[in-house]
């Protein structure tokens, strides 16, 4: 039965090469159009709840009211309400459409094991949209491993991760397009340590696109990459996601990039004041993102720019005064435009780049 398994493996990778691979099935790399590479349609993000901190505002009785929502875009995580996207899907449906009319064509949808991935719905709303989605495979932060998952050998967690791309995922026959965001913490588990050599082993087995969360310091993403390349992963087609609360001197940004990932700007609309994650780190402006985004054009690295909104609460949605998955369509493509970025350029950061990575090798 393992040759078995081994014969149909390779028939159903040998489809796949050269296209990428939606909820839906395979697809011509070409059909993508607009890409977001980094959001999430349905999940949980119960495991990172914050109380208030002392002193500060208590959380509102009512916080989904007019009067609430500077409360709730400064305290997104100390409400647990807004962390349950998964009950929002019929406003994620018509917030799809509307990405589809400002000219979106593909969302990568990162939720992985541990907060909650729901294939069925985004098949659905794959199937109602119009929107192409791609699944993420494998595991999120340390915080959210099972004890199953902990004790996992490296080889069986890449069993189950290449299983996920190759079959489908929980239970499903709805197969996953990317592995990822894979989780890390800041110093990196032992547990997400072999999450990581797992990836790596899945990724030169499968020649598919990875996408990883760095743990909060300068030093996680270059880290990572050591670990994925030692385990012979191809870095060069891994996303290291969240670089705007990661990376904030120019100097090791350039260093970080030359390592030769894709670098993902993907907290576009989120603006706040205390980062509650990391209370020393400013969470930047969506013109501060255009800035670093401008720069790392000018020192040319127009090709590894990926860009998304990682929307994971509900706050952030249309229906609650949110900015919305049209947000960098709507209104961060004209700003990039007035400070230096050409038209070329945004089109390779929207289409080109999120298509080549995505695109099984
Ligand atoms: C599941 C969504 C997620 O991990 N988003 C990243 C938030 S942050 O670490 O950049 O604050």
């Amino acid at each position: 039965s393992v040759c078995m398994k081994t014969a149909s493996s390779s028939n159903v990778l040998s489809v796949i090469v050269g296209k990428v691979q939606t909820v839906l099935g395979p697809m011509d790399p070409e059909q993508l159009g607009r890409t977001m590479t980094h959001e999430h349609l349905t999940m949980s993000f119960e495991c990172c709840y914050c109380p208030p901190a002392a002193g500060a505002d208590p959380e509102p009785e009512n916080p989904f009211q007019m009067q609430h929502m500077h409360w709730l875009r400064q305290n997104p995580y100390s409400c647990r309400e807004n962390l349950y996207l998964q009950q929002e899907t019929g406003a994620v449906r018509d917030e799809l459409l509307a990405y589809r009319k400002a000219g979106g064509g593909t969302i990568v949808e990162n939720t992985t094991t541990g907060i909650d991935r729901d294939l069925p719905t985004l098949k659905q709303l794959a199937k109602d949209t119009g929107v192409h989605i791609i699944a993420g495979a494998g595991f999120y932060v340390d915080a959210t491993h099972s004890e199953a998952t902990r004790k996992m050998s490296v080889e069986k967690l890449t069993d189950v991760i290449v299983s996920e791309v190759l079959h489908g995922a929980d239970g499903t026959d709805i197969r996953c397009g990317v592995i990822g965001e894979i989780g890390t913490s800041w110093p990196i588990t032992d547990s997400e340590t072999k999450v990581l050599r797992a990836t790596a082993h899945a990724q030169a087995q499968l020649g598919c696109p990875v996408i990883i969360h760095p743990g909060r310091s300068p030093a996680a993403p270059a880290e990572i990459l050591r670990i994925l390349q030692e385990a012979g992963g191809d870095i060069s087609k891994t996303v290291m996601s969240h670089l705007d609360r990661t990376i904030f001197d120019e100097a090791e940004l350039l260093e970080f990039a030359k390592l030769g990932s894709y670098l993902e700007y993907d907290l576009f609309g989120t603006e706040m004041l205390n980062y509650p994650f990391h209370l020393e780190v400013d969470m930047p402006s969506d013109s501060q993102r255009v800035k670093a985004l401008a720069f790392l054009v000018k020192e040319g690295f127009e090709d590894r720019l990926v860009i998304s909104h990682d929307i994971h609460t509900k706050n952030r949605l249309a229906k609650f005064g949110g900015h919305g998955y049209s947000h960098i369509l709507r209104n961060i493509v004209p700003k990039m435009l007035t400070r230096g970025i050409t038209q070329q350029q945004v089109d390779k950061i929207l289409m080109d780049n999120p298509k080549h990575w995505l695109t099984f090798k």
